[in-house]
């Protein structure tokens, strides 16, 4: 549509040249196709603009939706290593730019290809010799193109990284401010703060500076498209082999070719670009999934039991050999020093991670049989940073059943002892949280994640018990809280303080990522002497904790 115009023109010059007569119907009907032509330039752009803008977009939900499905299969591990800065580039800009390549590229970049084509079709039609002339710009432009194009390859993946870096240093420090205010790190950390986003800029800009020679070269050349056709072309015009009516034509055609083929070339680093993007996101939505079965199992006893499970986070091994059972509706906890292994235990339980080496089973199954999903409507982890969204109390604990009616949800949280405060607040449970529940206590959080799990009300629950919440008040509330949830449940608690499971029908003693002990705690502490130690400096921990309030109260 857009070379008619250059057509209708051409046919009024060559007539007025002729001196053929001319009449004023020719001349508004010749006028009205140029008009028309280019309305219907605008209108078919548009309309193809449309169309592709709404696949676009539908595209680009596919692919957050596809991202995050696979960001839920994949290990936790994975995700944490990775980084939140680079998941909002992929989730964010990446997947952005595609809709760059999809709503514009596809609509615009196909007319530049095909004009110029055409235009040179009809040079060549009219005189070859013209063709081949008119195409003496284009190798002038292809050479600085062909070495940006080259160096921009080269360069892409550093360019990726450095935005990665930065987006993730972003994130850690805005954070981390609390912990850069209390301890008064200002300064160093803004330098790293500062250094990755200058390091950003300097990489940028390095990269643009090397390509603006090369883009100056291609945008001056290109366009002039009539750089050896003018001269030459004037030169047998003159020596009369050739008509006036082609030499107009040709040089009309080959002038309007400049601008296509210079947006067409403008369209190549942006490909280059896109490419590398796509390549990332493919390779992110390939990553390391986790092993999950995809039927629906029916699960009739809930025993578990973890047999010969050997795991490593990374090189080395955190849990060695382990064999355990947790028997149906039965109590089991956890003890060891700090970095025994024990929450590693409970996330390998929820699935967060594939095991290297022996299986954990639910009701004789091994857990990859089962669906996350489906493994998860079994358990519940209240883990001890659970995480808030910041929406209402009331859609907060409403997570653990979606279906669960607004007397459901008030009665989880009386049992959880967390009715009273919410109640207290102006909005009550319509309370908005904050970002990750920031305007409740610790104490607060716990108890709502608590109600969450109440609410759930699966077969069996884990607990990775509070250390950081111990006020008095607060521990027996959560303690309150928690013997509600339990009942009747198949439970594995994560014992950090060991006078909270002296009844557990069973203790795993956890040593350096072995289980060196098990049995009930009168069992233990005659038999075993890690356990025996443990337990005795929990008392004396307890007997301080005695002394100091005494002392603050005399
Ligand atoms: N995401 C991780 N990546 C790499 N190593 C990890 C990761 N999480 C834990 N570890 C390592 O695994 C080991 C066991 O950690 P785990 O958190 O299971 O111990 P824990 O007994 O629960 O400790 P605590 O009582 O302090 O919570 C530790 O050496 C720890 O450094």
């Amino acid at each position: 549509m857009g070379v008619i115009p250059f057509l209708l023109t051409y046919d009024i010059i060559i007539k007025f040249i002729e001196k053929s007569s001319i009449g004023i119907n020719y001349l508004l009907i010749m006028s009205g196709g140029i008009i028309l032509s280019l309305f219907l330039k605008g209108y078919l752009y548009f309309q193809g603009l449309n169309a592709s803008h709404e696949a676009a977009f539908d595209t680009l939900m596919g692919m957050r939706i596809k991202f995050v499905e696979k960001m839920r299969k994949a290990p936790l591990g994975e995700i944490n290593a990775k980084g939140v800065g680079s998941y909002k580039k992929n989730l964010i800009d990446d997947i952005d730019s595609v809709e760059t390549l999809l709503a514009h590229m596809i609509p615009e970049g196909i007319p530049f290809v095909i004009v110029p084509i055409l235009i040179y079709t009809m040079i060549f039609v009219t005189d070859w010799r013209l063709g081949l002339l008119s195409l003496g710009s284009i190798p002038f432009g292809f050479i600085p193109m062909m070495f940006m194009m080259k160096n921009g390859t080269k360069k892409m993946p550093m360019y990726y990284k450095s935005a990665e870096d930065m987006n993730n240093t972003i994130i850690e420090y805005i954070n981390g401010m609390e912990v850069i205010k209390i301890f008064g790190r200002t300064t160093d950390s803004y330098k790293r703060y500062k250094d990755s986003v200058e390091g950003y800029r300097d990489f940028t800009l390095d990269w643009f500076r090397e390509s603006w020679t090369y883009m100056a070269m291609y945008t001056a050349v290109l366009p002039c498209t009539i750089l050896l056709l003018l001269p030459v072309e004037l030169n047998v015009y003159l020596n009369g082999t050739l008509e006036l009516s082609k030499f107009i034509f040709s040089l009309m055609l080959s002038m309007s070719a400049g601008v296509p083929l210079t947006r067409m070339l403008d369209f190549a680093p942006t490909v280059i670009q896109l490419t590398y993007k796509i390549d990332q996101l493919e390779k992110t939505f390939e990553g390391v999934q986790l092993k999950e079965g995809n039927e629906s199992i029916a699960i009739k006893k809930h025993t578990i039991e973890f047999k010969n499970v050997t795991f490593a986070y990374e090189e080395e091994d955190v849990i060695k050999d382990v064999s355990f059972k947790l028997r149906q509706n039965t109590l089991t906890a956890i003890v060891g020093e700090s970095g025994s292994g024990k929450s590693t235990l409970a996330k390998l339980l929820v699935h967060f991670w594939d095991i290297q080496k022996g299986e954990i089973t639910l009701d004789g199954k091994n857990i990859n049989k089962f669906s996350v999903t489906d493994l998860m409507n079994e358990i519940s982890y209240v883990s001890q940073d659970n995480f808030l969204f910041n929406t209402s109390i009331m859609e907060n604990i409403k997570i653990g059943n979606p279906k669960a009616t607004e007397e459901e949800i008030k009665e989880a949280a009386k049992l959880a002892q967390c009715h009273d405060f919410i109640v207290e607040m102006e909005e009550g449970y319509n309370t908005i949280v904050g970002d990750s529940g920031d305007k409740l206590s610790g104490g607060q959080k716990q108890r709502i994640t608590i109600a969450r799990a109440i609410l759930k009300n699966s077969p069996i629950i884990i607990m990775d018990e509070a250390t950081a919440f111990t006020d008095p008040e607060n521990e027996d509330k959560i303690q309150a809280a928690l013997s509600k949830l339990i009942v009747g449940k198949t439970v594995l608690v994560i014992a950090h303080r060991l006078s909270t499971i002296v009844d557990a029908d069973n203790i795993i003693v956890m040593d350096n990522g072995e289980l060196i002990a098990q049995g009930t705690h009168k069992e233990l502490l005659e038999k075993n002497h890690k356990y025996k130690t443990l337990w005795e400096s929990h008392m004396k921990s307890m007997d301080w904790g005695i002394q100091v309030e005494e002392e603050e109260y005399a």
